[in-house]
């Protein structure tokens, strides 16, 4: 389970977000542009601290600021996704993918570049590959680190329409079978529809609601959306 309770003040924008969500399968965080989706993936994460309250994954604190406790990012075992992957260029895609991964996680690496399709890329340069490659290596590289829980921040919004279906497969056999519970950011309803079992919406910085994602398809928030 991850429990959040935070509220995070930026210029002009306060960010307040209280719900528990189960770690398994994909949850969605639903909104706009500027509705503080970024923000809550990176104090989950531990990039931005929130100016109060706490989150717990799994019953582990990971910050409590009222009780004074902060789990930094690297010792949080978080993996992120951002929307571009981020790929060191003068790493070839295997050492990236071995940086920062778990020796846990060495027996592994053969199942997950064969399960994104990444065997032949193994020795390319990131400048070598296209935007589907790169997003898959990064998703390979955060599956190396072993994580309990993966957040994915657009994942899909810089690639075309073909890559972006292949994509969702890759990310639904992430959550299914490997069992990697995924929060998902996204303004994509499509998306959202194709991957998550739940959504949270989010607007101007507060939850405006969370449910199962066939009934959040149904609430006239989302009309104009679709
Ligand atoms: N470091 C910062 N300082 C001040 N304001 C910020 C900062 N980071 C974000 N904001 C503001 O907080 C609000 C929420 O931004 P955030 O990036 O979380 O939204 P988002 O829903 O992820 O948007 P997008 O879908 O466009 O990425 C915006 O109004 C943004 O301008």
């Amino acid at each position: 389970m991850l429990d959040i309770n935070i509220e995070k003040k930026l210029s002009g924008f306060t960010l307040s977000f209280k719900q528990s969500v189960e770690c398994q399968g994909i949850t969605a965080i639903l909104g706009v542009s500027g509705s503080g989706k970024s923000t809550l993936l990176n104090i989950i994460n531990g990039l931005i601290k929130p100016d109060s309250g706490s989150i717990q994954l799994n019953g582990k604190t990971l910050v409590n600021i009222e009780q004074k406790q902060y789990i930094t990012a690297q010792q949080r075992n978080i993996a992120t996704v951002f929307q571009d992957a981020l790929l060191f260029p003068h790493f070839n895609v295997l050492k990236n993918l071995r940086y920062g991964m778990k020796s846990i996680m060495e027996h592994r690496i053969d199942e997950i570049v064969d399960v994104l399709n990444i065997r032949r890329l193994l020795n390319r340069y990131p400048a070598m590959l296209s935007g589907g490659e790169k997003q898959r290596v990064a998703i390979g590289r955060a599956l190396l680190s072993n994580p309990q829980l993966l957040l994915m921040d657009e994942p899909l919004s810089a690639l075309d329409m073909p890559r972006k279906k292949e994509l969702i497969r890759y990310i639904q056999f992430l959550a299914i079978e490997m069992k990697i519970p995924i929060l998902y950011i996204s303004h994509n309803i499509n998306e959202v529809k194709a991957l998550a079992q739940h959504v949270a919406i989010i607007d101007q910085g507060q939850l405006y609601r969370f449910d199962v994602t066939q009934k959040i398809l149904e609430d006239d928030f989302l009309k104009g959306w679709i």
